[in-house]
């Protein structure tokens, strides 16, 4: 649908009543009701499902990220500052800036782990590793790091992934080494800064070539983001791009749309895809904004009049209360209201106006069985007047991926639909988990005849297992089945637990490899062991006279077997001896200077 159309739409929903607004910026609400076998639901508590949104506004631009371009901060000064730091105790530097301080205790505030000695560590070295340098908005640099690292705990990461959300930047942008990093805080830090870095540089290529507009390429280039690094990277990396994301404010237009396209086509999915639906929600919103703003302004401004948070929650009370009556007992019922860009989206693919979105607000109701899940359907449609036309029995007849559920759409409070959908465990399990999973739904067919739904799915769990509060969302931990192999008791994993961190992957089908020549950034597709020589014969400018490097090391047998998520670069003979990527910004960076922005 064109955005004129767009706007047409928005405003012919524009008449519904004022009811109580949601936070600007504000991911999807989700209520949660346990079942009384959980303390929870015994307290009658309502609380809000995984990370609770925080959409703060308030600061502008970092890393890899939206005050592009960034001539790359080698200063000296501050990489020896900051290796004095990290030679250091954990204890505050002498000459840490006071504002380091303030910033240290209000993150402490927020979030326990912040007094961790590992992440207080890491906090300093980053203080003295970015003291003195600013954001584009004039803010501290650090104040990045320390919300990356917030966003990071918010999830109920572990202290080394806190700590390497301080430290994401330090290798870019304060000259800090590998090594570094590895003596003060492990390898496993160091890996994961390093492993953020990594995605940075493809980021960035990423957006010179504008890989956004072309689907299929940034499909393949999601995919080698989640097979060349450890899942946790990824995180870190998300945490990175959301907070820039809501700091967009300070860069130009030009820079704030070619964040808001590699975000909308590279990072939201990937957030979908790990099962962080909150910053998903958040970073889709985000882009809508500055991609949409008018549109946005529109549909938000109605938004405001028309979601109603109170509603959600009484209507789930109310549920709660007849099945207690009638004896039922479930397993979960939760709410939520639908993110301002899936209904804009939504209006959009399916050209209807915003009164004709009937899932805005809703409702799921999860049952042991099929009997329970009619029953309830039938207390549902006792409770509140259906709408009629908008009952689906994907129970009796499940769609083709095997969804099955239940779906009803009632007038709640008189006037507002409320699309309620009831199913028992196992369907939900499939739902979220198996081929009908929800990602899955979101990405249509693409992608789903490779192996990346395998990899999704090892990726997903290993985040979920590495996040306290997506962990305490996760089915098994709802009892919805066993899990399916013996694992350890959250956080710690023993040497050969299963669901231990590392590079796991099982490729059956083709591999995606990162091919860099000339200014250019490609994904290709090769069959499983294929070599460089094979890729090669793909390059379009490959002569004898260029060098090679896989991974960053200079190759010499042509006939090494790449594996997926590998990064071959060909790099001209002449290189410059700060490498062809600094090359590369320094070209570019020239480019942007003489241009008009
Ligand atoms: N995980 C998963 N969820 C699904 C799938 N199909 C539908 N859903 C959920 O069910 C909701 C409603 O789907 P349908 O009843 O088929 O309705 P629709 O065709 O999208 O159109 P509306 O009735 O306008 O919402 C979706 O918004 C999803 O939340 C599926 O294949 N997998
Ligand atoms: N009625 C509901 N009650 C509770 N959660 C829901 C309900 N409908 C969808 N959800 C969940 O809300 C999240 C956001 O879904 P969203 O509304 O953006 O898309 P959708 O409903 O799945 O798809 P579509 O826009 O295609 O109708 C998903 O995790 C989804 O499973």
């Amino acid at each position: 649908m064109a955005p004129a159309a767009i706007a047409c739409a928005v405003k012919c929903g524009a008449h519904h009543r004022r009811i109580s607004p949601p936070q600007q910026g504000h991911a999807a609400l989700e209520l949660v009701a346990r079942a009384p076998a959980t303390a929870a639901a015994a307290a009658g508590e309502l609380r809000p499902a995984r990370c609770r949104s925080q959409t703060s506004m308030s600061f502008a631009r970092a890393a890899d990220s939206p005050a592009e371009p960034r001539v790359p901060c080698r200063s000296p000064p501050s990489a020896r500052r900051a290796r004095a730091a990290l030679a250091r105790e954990d204890a505050p530097p002498a000459g840490a800036a006071a504002e380091g301080a303030v910033l240290l205790s209000g993150a402490q505030s927020r979030h326990a782990i912040f007094r961790d000695e590992l992440v207080r560590k890491a906090f300093y070295a980053a203080e003295a590793a970015h003291r003195g340098q600013m954001r584009v908005s004039g803010d501290p640099y650090l104040q990045h790091c320390v919300e990356t690292a917030a966003l990071l705990a918010e999830l109920g990461a572990g202290p080394a992934v806190v700590a390497a959300g301080l430290l994401h930047d330090t290798v870019d942008d304060a000259g800090l080494g590998y090594g570094a990093i590895s003596d003060q805080f492990g390898a496993g830090v160091a890996d994961l800064v390093k492993g953020v870095s990594n995605l940075s540089r493809l980021s960035k290529l990423a957006r010179r070539n504008d890989t956004a507009s072309r689907v299929d390429e940034a499909d393949k280039l999601r995919t080698v983001f989640l097979a060349m690094e450890d899942a946790r990277a990824v995180l870190i990396k998300l945490a990175d791009r959301l907070h820039n994301m809501r700091t967009l404010d300070s860069l130009p237009k030009i820079k704030q749309q070619c964040f808001a396209n590699e975000t909308l086509e590279i990072f939201a999915p990937l957030a979908n895809q790990l099962g962080i639906l909150n910053w998903k929600e958040q970073l889709e919103n985000l882009c809508f904004k500055y991609l949409y703003p008018e549109q946005y302004e529109e549909l938000s401004s109605n938004l405001l009049e028309f979601y109603n948070r109170d509603m959600i929650a009484a209507a789930i009370r109310r549920l709660e209360q007849a099945l207690q009556v009638r004896g039922l007992s479930y397993h979960t019922i939760s709410g939520r209201h639908k993110s301002m860009y899936s209904i804009y989206s939504k209006m959009a693919r399916k050209k209807l106006a915003m009164d004709e979105i009937y899932d805005i607000h809703g409702v799921r109701v999860i049952l042991e069985n099929k009997a329970e899940c009619f029953t309830t359907l039938e207390i549902v449609h006792h409770l509140w007047p259906r709408i009629p036309g908008k009952f689906k029995d994907y129970i009796s007849s499940p769609k083709p991926n095997g969804y099955q559920s239940l779906h009803t759409v009632v007038l709640s409070e008189e006037t507002l639909p409320l699309e309620i959908q009831i199913r028992t465990k196992d369907m939900h399990l499939q739902a979220e988990f198996g081929i009908a999973a929800h990602w899955r739904y979101k990405e249509g067919v693409r992608n789903c005849s490779s192996s990346v739904p395998e990899m999704v799915e090892w990726v997903r769990w290993v985040v979920t297992w590495q996040c306290e509060t997506l962990h305490v969302y996760h089915p098994y931990s709802l009892s919805l089945g066993a899990p399916p192999r013996a694992i350890c008791t959250f956080p710690s994993h023993s040497e050969d637990c299963p669901f231990a961190y590392s590079k796991r992957c099982y490729h059956s089908g083709p591999i995606l490899v990162i091919l860099l020549e000339n200014e250019k950034m490609s994904v290709q597709e090769l069959p499983q062991n294929s070599t460089i020589l094979d890729l090669l014969k793909r390059a379009s400018s490959y002569d004898m006279q260029l060098r090679l490097r896989l991974n960053c090391h200079v190759v010499h047998n042509l006939n090494q077997e790449l594996k997926m998520g590998d990064v071959v670069e060909l790099i001209p003979s002449t290189s410059c001896p700060g490498g062809y990527a600094r090359e590369f910004q320094r070209r570019y960076d020239h480019r942007l200077a003489v241009s008009p922005s």
